[in-house]
């Protein structure tokens, strides 16, 4: 019956009364055209000239709020459209900038956690460089105990053999003559680097589909020729194609080096806890870079691509996605990006020599620290009598002087006497030979030791990596040592701190239940140092933030249990503390939910969603 209400319209899409507002910004009738890189609208009123007729031929008076681009005469027209509307209605548009290519724009304001897309792979396959997997389910293979008895490749079981995705490349051996002999296990295998290109290039046959949408997608051709990649892939990819699988004649060098550039622009990596694979999606590939992204990746159990608002958008503004690590430095992130994407970073992010003030590229100016903490020493001298300079603390806490807290594990950018902190900075950061500058004493130098001793840092700090039997003593003597020479906040010391925060904890001796007061604290202090960064460069919906937040819990959670058995502080303070704890364990939940439970993220908010009832007891029965 016309006007009758359907079970699944979804009650939270509103009906929006159309007005005179302007249209977003480069989106013309939902597609391409614009300049602006701007959030431009963001006017809560619907855009104009987008539907204005409803399906009857009436004019439209209302639009649908789900996309704000679908007209209706009446609420009745639109709830008898729905069915036939819900598959385009979608909170975003496909918008396009020379510089940019094609990206998102919110159709209407999204909330954090709003589902923004779905997107099922157009394509599965292992990563270029990997070690030798099952081409079946993609885990690792037990030293080739079982061979595709058709190709030769080591695979996990008859079942994995005969999954349909490894048909390309089994059918293109089988039609060399000659079988796949994989012999080493464990190391990187360049013969796995054919695969993916294999099977898209399959699909020009076999799925013509496929093939049409996989070629829409950006494969920088041009941009290609020429560099190191395309020579590199000329040997480990175009050469065995052409010579050992005899594939000259049905695919030239220019497509296969086209397919690799697709696959190296638009792939994502898909981490799962037994393997890593790669997935090309068709609407996911149309997401912008931004080392502050909106929005949060997931696969779920299918590994399809799951896009959610990380924060609120606002209508108008771009969806964007983070490509890189963004616990690394500016120069490492826009070098990493030129090279691979082919674009210069210009995020708010990589244009700011502090980094939105985390400094997470900064070094400390040796004089100017080595002033505010003789000056801080006087300080205190003349306070509580005579003392060394070594009677200021090294760890930030509430007895500390603030000069020095800032100085050696704090976030700030300025010190109290209202100088900026004494942090080493580049003036052009996207640039790679650019000037770095003191923000307190104003003194210049070139990039050659910025650059030399961020290198010689970063190299302990992969030698740290490799060994697998990594302990709190020697992160935190690592910290020590280079704590004079970087901010804080610097990548590197992040991504210890990161390790560092979960070995207290986990670490043989010190588990939860083993730590004391000091420890607890220290787990916290690293807690809130890693947060203050991620708040920032991760903000919102982001697995970094849940589980440091989980962490935190964990810290305060103990410490207010430890203060309370202990009797060592007042109940409101520990009160206080356990109170803490219940913020970042809701923080942690409200942020982890979205994470399949098949990932170890997934599974950490489960379990945080059981130990809220455990902490919210304790706090009933004890504060
Ligand atoms: C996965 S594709 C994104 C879709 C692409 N714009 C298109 O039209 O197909 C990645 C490419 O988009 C472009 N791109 C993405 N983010 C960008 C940004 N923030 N600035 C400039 N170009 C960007 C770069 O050319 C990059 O290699």
């Amino acid at each position: 019956m016309p006007g009758e209400a359907h079970k699944d319209v979804p009650s939270a899409v509103p009906l929006q009364i159309v007005v005179g507002a302007p249209p977003l910004s480069g989106v013309v009738n939902g597609v391409a055209n614009a300049s602006s890189n701007a959030a431009a609208a963001s006017s809560p009123d619907p855009p104009q000239g987008v539907s204005t007729t409803c399906e009857c031929g009436k004019a439209a008076s209302v639009v649908c709020g789900g996309c704000w681009s679908t007209g209706y005469c009446s609420r009745a027209h639109q709830i008898d459209g729905w069915p036939k509307h819900k598959d385009s209605c979608k909170c975003y548009k496909i918008a396009s900038s020379p510089e940019i290519g094609r990206y998102m724009v919110a159709a209407r304001d999204v909330q954090a956690g709003e589902l923004i897309l779905q997107d099922m792979a157009l394509l599965l396959g292992p990563k270029m460089i990997t070690e030798p997997l099952c081409l079946g389910c993609y885990k690792p293979t037990a030293e080739g105990d079982y061979l595709c008895t058709i190709c030769g490749f080591p695979m996990c079981s008859k079942d994995c053999q005969d999954v349909s995705d490894h048909e390309p490349e089994c059918k293109a051996i089988v039609s060399s003559g000659t079988k796949v002999k994989v012999s080493i296990f464990g190391e990187i295998n360049s013969m796995y680097e054919c695969i993916m290109p294999l099977r898209i290039l399959a699909t020009k046959q076999s799925c013509p589909s496929v093939w049409n949408k996989l070629m829409t997608l950006e494969s920088h051709s041009d941009k290609r020729e020429g560099t190191e990649q395309y020579a590199v892939t000329q040997l480990t990819v175009v050469d065995i194609l052409h010579r050992r699988l005899k594939l000259e004649p049905t695919y030239s060098t220019e497509l296969i080096q086209k397919v690799i550039g697709i696959i190296d622009t638009n792939a994502f990596e898909i981490r799962l806890p037994e393997s890593c694979i790669q997935g090309v999606y068709q609407k996911g590939s149309l997401l912008e870079h931004n080392c502050i992204p909106n929005s949060h990746r997931t696969f779920d159990e299918n590994l399809s691509l799951v896009v959610r608002a990380a924060v609120n958008i606002k209508r108008g503004e771009h969806i964007t996605s983070c490509y890189t690590d963004p616990l690394s430095t500016t120069i490492n992130r826009v070098e990493g990006l030129r090279i691979s994407k082919y674009f210069t970073c210009q995020c708010s992010r990589c244009l700011d020599p502090t980094e939105l003030n985390t400094f997470v590229s900064a070094l400390k100016c040796s004089p100017c620290s080595k002033k505010i903490l003789e000056e801080e020493a006087e300080a205190l001298a003349k306070a509580k009598g005579p003392k060394s300079p070594r009677g200021v603390q090294r760890r930030a806490n509430p007895f500390a002087p603030k000069f020095a807290a800032a100085l050696l594990g704090g976030n700030s950018s300025q010190q109290e006497d209202d100088k900026p902190g004494p942090w080493v900075v580049p003036t052009d950061p996207i640039s790679q030979n650019s000037t770095w500058k003191c923000l307190r004493c104003g003194t210049c130098q070139n990039d050659e030791y910025p650059n030399n001793i961020t290198e010689i840092l970063v190299e302990e700090a992969e030698e740290l990596d490799q060994d697998s039997n990594m302990t709190i003593e020697i992160y935190e003597a690592f910290l020590d040592k280079w704590d004079h020479i970087f901010h804080p906040n610097h990548a590197v010391f992040m991504n210890i701190k990161y390790a560092l925060l979960h070995l207290y904890g986990t670490e043989e001796g010190h588990q939860m239940d083993d730590l004391n007061l000091a420890q607890l604290t220290r787990k916290e202090e690293l807690c809130r140092q890693v947060l203050k960064v991620a708040d920032v460069i991760s903000p919102g919906i982001s697995r970094l933030r849940g589980s440091v937040q989980y962490e935190l819990y964990q810290a305060l959670y103990y410490k207010a249990r430890y203060l309370f058995l202990n009797g060592a502080a007042t109940s409101d303070y520990s009160r206080k503390t356990a109170m803490d704890a219940s913020t970042a364990l809701k923080e942690c939940i409200r942020i982890l939910c979205y994470e399949p439970e098949v990932q170890p993220e997934g599974q950490l908010g489960i379990q945080a969603k059981e130990e809220m009832q455990t902490l919210q007891q304790w706090i009933k029965d004890h504060v």
